[in-house]
Parts: C-alpha cells; sequence; structure tokens
C-alpha cells in the first residue's frame, strides 16, 4: 500500500519504518528538514533502541523514503498517518492542535485521487469529528477523503517492537471502507494475534487518554502511598510487591519514585481534564489534578529529601545527579522529572553535575544552566550526595566500591527505588530512598531496617 507519515519525531519516524519493514511504499514527511536529512540518509535523528536497524533495513528495501513537501505526499499516498505533536498549550491545559490542523490543510487541497487521513497523533475527543468538517471544506471538488482516528500506544524505549507487536490496534472509523483500508494496511500485525478493536472515532480518541490518564494514575497512586510510607517507616517497594501479587492490581507501573514525566503523560492527563471542563464534565475527571499534583510533589519530595540529607542547605552542596531522560532507553528530556530535579537543586544554590548515557545533548539544550559530564566518574568526583534520577541500566550496574573513592561523602539518594541496595551499604554508603526507610552501614545487623536490610 502507498502511504505517507506526516511528522517524523518519536511516533512518526518509527511508524514509517516499521510500516515500510511491514511492505509498503512509505514517504515520511516532515517539517523539520535536519531530521529529514538524516532520515533520509538512514540515520535515526533520536535514540530509540532497534530504530537504526529497521531504518536501515526499510532503506535497504526502496520502500523507504522521505521528505518535506505535503503536495509530494499528497500524490504519494493512498492513506496519510498523521503523527505530529499535539504539545500542551502554553498558559493552558489543552491540547494544541495547530500542527494537526496544519497538516490537514497543506495535504488536503492537494489531494487528487481518494484518500483516507489516519491520525496517529494524540488528540481530545471530538478532534476526528471537527476535523472532518474542516476536510470537506478542503478537499478538491469528486475527490472522496475520509478520516478515521488510529491512537498509538507505543513506549519510548520499546518503539519498534511496541509498533510491530502491538498490545491492541484500536481503530475509530465512519465507514466499512476505512476500516477495510486499515485491516488490509496491518494484516500482517493483526495475522500474528494482536487484538483488532473496531470502534466510532470519539472512542478511539478517548481510548487513547483513558489509557494514559490510568497509567499516570497508577503511578501516582503508589506514589501517594509512598509519602504515607515516609510518614510511617513503611516500605513502599516491598508494598508494591505484595499488592502487585493480586492479578488484579498487577505489578507494573507500580514503581514508586521521583514520578512520570515525558512528552505525552503529564500533557495528555491535562488535555484530559481540559476537554472535559470544556464538554461541561469536569468534575467527572477532577481525580486527575490530584494526579498531577502527587506527581509534582514527587518531584519536590525528592529535592526536599536531597537538601534533608546535605543538612538542611543546599546553598554549595555538591551533588551528582545520575539522568537527565524522563526513563531509561531514550535521549527524550521531555518534562523530564530528573531535569526537572536537577534544575531544582541548581536554583537552590547546589552545584550539579548531571550525567545521562544518551541525554546530555537534549538536556544540554533544554537546561544550559547546569554542569553536565560524559561519563559517572566525572559527575561524582567530589560528591557530598549522588541523586539516582532516571534508572539505566548502567546505574544498576555501577560498582559502589570503586565510586567510594571518587565521592566526598558516600551517600545516595534513590530516587528511582531502583538500586540494589545491598552492595551500596557494604561498600560504606548512606543509601536514602523515596517511602523506603534508608540504610546505611551503621545500622546494628542484627536489627536490620525495614525493606532496606544492611549487607552484614
Ligand atoms: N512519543 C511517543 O512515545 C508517543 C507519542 N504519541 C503522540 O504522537 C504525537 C507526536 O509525538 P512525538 O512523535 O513524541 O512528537 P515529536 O515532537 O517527536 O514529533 C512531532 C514531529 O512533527 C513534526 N511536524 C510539526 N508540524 C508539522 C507539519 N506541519 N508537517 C510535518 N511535520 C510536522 C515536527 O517537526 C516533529 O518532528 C503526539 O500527539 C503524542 O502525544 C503517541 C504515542 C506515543
Ligand atoms: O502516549 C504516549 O506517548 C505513551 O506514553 C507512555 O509511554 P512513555 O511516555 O514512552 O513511557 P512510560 O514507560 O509510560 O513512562 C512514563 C513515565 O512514567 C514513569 N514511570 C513509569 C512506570 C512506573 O511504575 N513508575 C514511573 O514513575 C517513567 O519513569 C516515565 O517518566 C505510555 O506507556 C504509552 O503507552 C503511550 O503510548
Amino acid at each position: 500500500m502507498k502511504i505517507t507519515v506526516i511528522g517524523t519525531g518519536y511516533l512518526g519516524a518509527v511508524h514509517a519504518a516499521c510500516m515500510a519493514e511491514l511492505g509498503h511504499d512509505v514517504l515520511g514527511v516532515d517539517v523539520d528538514s535536519a531530521k529529514i536529512t538524516a532520515l533520509a540518509e538512514g540515520r535515526a535523528p533520536f535514540f530509540e533502541p532497534g530504530l537504526p536497524e529497521v531504518l536501515a533495513s526499510a532503506t535497504a528495501s526502496g520502500r523507504l523514503r522521505f521528505g518535506t513537501s505535503l503536495r509530494e505526499a499528497a500524490e504519494h499516498g493512498d492513506v496519510h498517518f498523521v503523527c505530529v505533536g499535539t504539545p500542551q498549550r502554553p498558559g493552558s491545559n489543552a491540547a494544541d492542535l495547530s500542527y494537526v490542523d496544519a497538516v490537514v490543510e497543506g495535504l488536503v487541497p492537494h489531494l487528487r485521487r481518494p484518500a483516507l487521513l489516519v491520525g496517529k497523533s494524540t488528540v481530545p475527543v471530538g478532534t476526528t469529528a471537527r476535523l472532518t468538517r474542516l476536510v470537506e471544506r478542503l478537499a478538491p471538488a469528486g475527490i472522496p477523503v475520509e478520516i478515521a482516528w488510529n491512537p498509538e500506544f507505543l513506549r519510548e524505549g520499546f518503539a519498534v517492537r511496541d509498533t510491530l507487536n502491538p498490545d491492541r490496534l484500536v481503530v475509530g472509523v465512519t465507514s466499512d471502507s476505512a476500516r477495510d483500508v486499515l485491516h488490509e494496511l496491518y494484516a500482517d500485525v493483526v495475522a500474528a494475534g494482536t487484538p483488532w478493536i473496531v470502534t466510532d472515532p470519539a472512542t478511539a480518541e478517548l481510548v487513547k487518554v483513558s489509557a494514559n490518564a490510568f497509567l499516570a494514575t497508577k503511578i501516582s497512586f503508589i506514589n501517594a502511598v509512598s509519602e504515607i510510607c515516609d510518614a510511617t517507616g513503611a516500605d513502599v517497594v516491598s508494598l508494591a510487591q505484595a499488592i502487585g501479587h493480586d492479578a488484579r492490581i498487577g505489578h507494573r507501573f507500580l514503581a514508586a519514585g521521583v514520578g512520570f514525566g515525558g512528552g505525552c503523560l503529564p500533557k495528555d492527563i491535562r488535555a484530559f481534564l481540559a476537554r472535559a471542563d470544556e464538554l461541561g464534565a469536569g468534575d467527572a475527571l477532577a481525580f486527575l489534578r490530584e494526579v498531577d499534583g502527587i506527581n509534582t510533589r514527587a518531584r519536590e519530595r525528592t529535592v526536599a529529601r536531597a537538601r534533608e540529607l546535605v543538612g538542611g542547605s543546599l546553598l554549595g552542596a555538591r551533588i551528582a545527579v545520575l539522568g537527565a531522560t524522563f526513563k531509561p532507553d531514550s535521549d527524550d528530556v521531555r518534562d523530564s522529572p530528573a531535569l526537572a530535579v536537577a534544575a531544582a537543586l541548581h536554583l537552590q544554590g547546589a552545584h550539579v553535575r548531571v550525567h545521562d548515557p544518551e541525554g546530555l545533548d537534549n538536556a544540554r539544550r533544554a537546561v544550559p544552566a547546569l554542569d553536565y559530564a560524559e561519563d559517572v566518574e566525572t559527575a561524582l568526583d567530589g560528591a557530598e550526595l549522588v541523586v539516582h534520577l532516571t534508572e539505566w541500566q548502567q546505574y544498576r550496574e555501577l560498582d559502589p566500591q570503586l565510586l567510594s573513592g571518587v565521592v566526598d561523602v558516600p551517600r545516595v539518594l534513590d530516587a528511582r527505588n531502583a538500586l540494589d541496595p545491598f552492595p551500596w551499604v557494604a561498600a560504606g554508603w548512606h543509601v536514602a530512598a523515596l517511602g523506603r526507610p534508608d540504610a546505611a552501614p551503621a545500622v546494628t545487623p542484627d536489627l536490620p531496617q525495614v525493606g532496606l536490610r544492611t549487607a552484614a
């Protein structure tokens, strides 16, 4: 099938490459010419495991090309995927749909044969209906143009796998023909056993934001409980393990810590709230304000805990930060809890040096005021506190024995509850965390603390 993918960022670049892998003839289009140049040369413009390999294979097959012209897109495709950003509108909770609108306005007047526009961007419920009216106004006479919504559920870091083997495919359509085109397009994925859900566009739009709102709620739930653990000396990690054994609850998305960030969960719950308000149903989602609030508090609790650990004032404190990206296996720093905490520590007078395996370039651009280090040892050199903020595998594998000779004070705040405290304590480190009691070598070995037992 001849398809275009418009917007080749974290979502669109992966979608374009994977669609070509599935055998389609794909043109990827973006207004960012640097991104398009990289992609056209077979280079991934951002860090995403597995993407370089799929790009190379799809480019070699001759089925994947890139360009910057929507006119060319109109000529190339029978199906046009819209994958542009829908960020939070400045000064508001609502989604900024101007990029989506610009694509429709730039593409539709150039169409010369029947086409199906398929939205993948995350949008407020009602967007497909509104765009349908726009498309009707813009489509050349006699050219049938339909619009459907096919929300995307991929996770950064697993984007290729999630695109080729998704948990489900959801298509919001208003005609059997649109449903059949999308079924044919995803035939191999559906044949592999992926649940195939056909619904109306409004439901499809709502499925997406509901899924993200549920995930955000699960994280904030465990972070709220983590606050209670802090107040009582209980251990949120053991607690999450225990409640997760109930299959109705499950273990995933119960990792307490500095909270959620990224280009999606935070802005999606806010846009959902804003849309509910517009619909006069704001009360129904009022709890999402608290989900957002708990998430903000998780960042504040991390800063407060760091302040306490260095003796009550951050002024002049030498702090090493491990992690800048919003999650491991991504270079994405959009609304990153790690960078937000690092920036707050800096603003309160600490000397902050940040390390990240893949996110340093983006972090430097986003928060130029911080010091950045290319390797962990340089970041930790002379530090009196290490704050672990993004749980890269590299950090889980650090040798605390070796590092105790690099820092001034062997003290780590594990704000992701992801480090195994035993080797750290054995190497003489004080290990603090969120929602768990501290573990320190001085604790009497016969009286282990709850959760973080000492090494002895
Ligand atoms: N990043 C992710 O993991 C996922 C993102 N989404 C949704 O997908 C959408 C895109 O997200 P990302 O890829 O993360 O954003 P992004 O910012 O990485 O990519 C958006 C791309 O659209 C391009 N663009 C903007 N206006 C354009 C235009 N008029 N014509 C052509 N290209 C244009 C930008 O230059 C950029 O490359 C958002 O709605 C997001 O919520 C959904 C699921 C997963
Ligand atoms: O709409 C989107 O863009 C995507 O948003 C999330 O994917 P992603 O943002 O890539 O990352 P997640 O793995 O969901 O993590 C989001 C944030 O939550 C945090 N998190 C996650 C899990 C957890 O238990 N605790 C926790 O704090 C992560 O550190 C990260 O900051 C969803 O998981 C995807 O299904 C969705 O498609």
